[in-house]
């Protein structure tokens, strides 16, 4: 019996919405077979913080460690998947009465994730809830939305809290199609050299 898999992962395309002013996503071809080439090659443009990405602590601190420096164990293993729909500007932890224990939570802030549009306005966490969930042992935090702290935030708490306990991050997941619940997590980050994060395929299966 084949385990089911969800994909949460935004596709890498020319017109990608990207954190304002930051790169937009180019592919050119470098090579090609029109042109007598036995193959075809491209180069990638893009920000480190394109679509599903995991920020590395290098993004938020500036000893941090860089995207290939850091042990993937944390992006391989059962997460919960938490409605967080309507809670407003910041999920606090009275959002999440009825949190089990978990290593890894993912949270879903869209009704529908917004794919051809930037969103300015999203659903963020509180640095309280950073701070709560990793007492009780989560080690990596996810979010469909494209930070974990709001797009005018200049103090970034959230992103300090998740480096004083060392958690990891996933940020622009796709969780529209994927209800409430546990899951096994793959979502593994490249290892860029000096990379402040790193895009990644980020995808859910079940468990049985
Ligand atoms: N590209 C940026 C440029 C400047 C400031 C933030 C961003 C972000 O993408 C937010 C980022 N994903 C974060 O980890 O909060
Ligand atoms: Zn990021
Ligand atoms: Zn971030």
């Amino acid at each position: 019996m084949t385990r089911r898999i969800w994909d949460i992962s935004q596709r890498l395309r020319p017109g990608l919405p990207v954190w304002p002013d930051d790169t937009a996503f180019r592919q050119e071809r470098t090579w090609q077979m029109e042109d007598a080439s036995p193959v075809n090659v491209s180069a990638l443009t893009l920000s480190t913080h394109s679509g599903a990405h995991a920020d590395a602590p290098l993004h938020y601190a500036t000893d941090g460690a860089d995207i290939a420096s850091v042990d993937i164990a944390p992006y391989l293993g059962e997460c919960l998947v938490i409605d967080a729909r309507g809670v407003g500007p910041l999920i606090e932890v009275a959002d999440l009465p009825h949190l089990q224990s978990a290593d890894r939570v993912l949270f879903r802030t869209f009704e529908r994730f917004p794919h051809s549009d930037w969103e300015s306005e999203t659903t963020a966490i509180a640095a309280a809830t950073i701070e709560w969930l990793a007492v009780q042992g989560v080690k990596l935090v996810g979010i469909d939305g494209p930070s974990i702290d709001p797009q005018s935030s200049k103090t970034m708490d959230a992103h300090k809290a998740v480096h004083r306990h060392d958690l990891r991050v996933l940020e622009g997941l796709v969780l529209d199609d994927v209800p409430e619940g546990r899951y096994e997590l793959i979502a593994l980050p490249l290892p860029i050299v000096g990379g402040d994060a790193s895009p990644v395929r980020a995808v859910l299966r079940a468990l049985a």
